[in-house]
């Protein structure tokens, strides 16, 4: 497959470039749900390398400028019937006009947080572990998984972010005093070493409250950032490598990194681990096939599916309870985190006691080269199975909120409707939608949701069909959808409205271009 790929570079490099990107979408939509705030599913791509230029492969992983989280990967399709074409994705979502080869399609994956091949690790971290960090700090759980196939950057990544949370971690500003302690165990199938201590054998064992020890392990306190630097790369010269066709020094095990932050004070600690997966790879880009590599590899890919299916059942459960779920008599998803020593290890990630704080980010590591096309949409397609949205959270308190004065309707007021949710309590701005009342068959009712600022021009003439304040340009509205739900179909009573803002300056499309 790669030598096709290598003769019909330059063919590829034509058509991706006379690709048209489809036109934005116009269709009006509200959101409803959103990803879970505990589960942050992303991507980042490494620069294509000068080997891969050297060796003739264009890039084949296109992020979408205008579309956050939205990446394109195009394929090269060995027609049968004569020359490559662009491979049909079988999401039909996007269709891109190819000239003189009528429409093809490519396929479009939909992330958390994307990181392009110009992203810094430094970037990766504030996109990422700022918000991990806090969480083991103050006692929960924060974790951190890199996943995607051999050569796509997860030891790169992993191992840049132990560096800058070793650095931030020793940073005095921290919010108080914690002490810290190092250890960094490999997972090969069901057998566990310890990467400190001369990769010995250690058992991962369940205690009588069923949580998980890692017998025999070594545990290292860390004073500084050099100390942490210097058992990383400890760690790493025992890591279990194998060659595979894309790299000669691929890792064959999950390579965990634990930081135990006990507070002295209270004497409780958090936890944050930093998983290197294993190479996702199939079987036949193992370069050597014997009976134990195979075995390896399938015992690397079912421990990935099982902690597929334990992340997917984690967010489905929190989903459930945020939908309120568990009054209904849908079924709490199962977690098998049993199924395999990863999840065993890490099980508090999947059925966390006590209520501790856990937060979760997968970071899918993608190699742009034409060459690696289809493990990248393998990659990409397990982080899309990742991502369960959740229901955007219903704000119970709206009755209860006060309309500061600032707030009053008042003709002439500029509003900066941006603002307008959180002046009022309300969450964010995570659903604002710039909504055409006047265009939809949707009922103006049934679009609006909790803390969404809805924002039109009216038009002379048109009649609303609600209870619109005297001002011909209303600009926007701020309504608790509990409110509006009670309401009568078409008509909003203003008494049900939290507020109504008229802005005369500024037009619908104007909001829009400003948000
Ligand atoms: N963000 C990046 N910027 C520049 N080079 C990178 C980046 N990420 C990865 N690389 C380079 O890509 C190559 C492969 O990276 P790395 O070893 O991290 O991949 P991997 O996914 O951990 O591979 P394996 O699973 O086989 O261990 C290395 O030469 C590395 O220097």
């Amino acid at each position: 497959m790669e030598r096709f790929y290598h003769e019909n570079a330059a063919l590829y490099q034509t058509m991706v470039a006379r690709l048209k990107p489809p036109p934005p979408s116009r269709a009006v939509k509200v959101a409803t749900e959103t990803p879970s705030p505990d589960i942050i599913v992303s991507a980042r791509i490494r620069p294509l390398l000068n080997e891969d230029v050297d060796a003739g492969f264009p890039c084949a992983v296109f992020p979408r400028a205008a579309e956050t989280g939205r990446v394109d990967v195009h394929d090269l399709y060995n027609h049968p019937k004569g020359r490559p074409i662009l491979k049909v994705g079988p999401i039909l979502s996007h269709c891109w006009l190819l000239p003189n080869r009528g429409l093809c399609q490519s396929v479009a994956y939909q992330v958390d947080r994307l990181f392009n091949a110009e992203a810094t690790t430094e970037e990766v971290y504030e996109g990422l572990v700022e918000d991990l960090l806090p969480t083991a700090w103050h006692g929960g759980f924060g974790t951190l998984f890199a996943y995607g196939q051999t050569g796509s950057g997860k030891t790169t990544t992993v191992s840049g972010l132990e560096q800058l949370i070793a650095e931030k971690l020793m940073d005095q500003s921290s919010d108080g005093q914690r002490q810290l302690y190092m250890t960094i165990i490999d997972l090969a199938g069901n057998s566990a070493y310890d990467l400190l201590n001369s990769r010995e054998p250690i058992s991962i064992l369940q205690d009588s409250f069923g949580d998980t020890q890692l017998a025999g392990v070594t545990e290292h306190p860390v004073q500084d950032r050099d100390e942490v630097t210097g058992l990383i790369e400890r760690a790493a010269s025992f890591r279990r490598t194998a060659p595979t066709f894309k790299n000669d020094a691929s890792s064959r095990s999950h390579g965990i990194c634990r930081i135990r932050m006990k507070n002295p004070t209270t004497d409780t600690d958090g936890l944050l681990y930093l998983v290197d997966l294993a190479g996702s790879e199939a079987a036949r880009d193992v370069a050597v096939h014997g009976a134990d590599r195979m075995r390896e590899t399938r015992e690397i890919n079912m421990s990935l599916s099982v902690l597929k299916d334990c992340i997917r059942g984690k967010a489905k459960s929190a989903a459930l309870a945020l939908s309120d779920g568990s009054k209904s008599k849908q079924r709490k998803p199962h977690i098998p985190f049993r199924q395999s020593a990863l999840t065993r290890v890490l099980k508090h990630v999947f059925d966390t006691a006590g209520g501790r704080a856990c937060k979760t980010v997968v970071v899918a590591c993608i190699n742009p080269s034409l060459a690696d096309v289809g493990p990248s949409k393998n990659t990409l397609r397990y982080a899309e199975m990742l991502r369960v949205l959740v229901p955007m959270p219903k704000n119970k308190d709206t009755k209860a909120v006060s309309i500061p004065e600032t707030l009053s309707s008042s003709a002439g007021d500029s509003v900066d409707t941006d603002t307008v949710p959180r002046r009022l309590g309300l969450p964010g701005n995570p659903s604002s939608r710039d909504l055409d009342p006047t265009r939809t068959s949707v009922s103006f009712k049934e679009r609006i949701r909790p803390g969404m600022v809805v924002s039109w021009k009216q038009s002379t003439g048109r009649d609303l069909a609600l209870d619109t304040p005297d001002e011909p340009n209303l600009a926007a509205v701020l309504c608790p959808a509990e409110m509006a739900r009670d309401t009568t179909l078409g008509v909003i009573p203003k008494s049900t409205l939290v507020e109504l803002i008229c802005a005369r300056t500024r037009t619908w499309r104007e909001l829009a271009r400003a948000r």
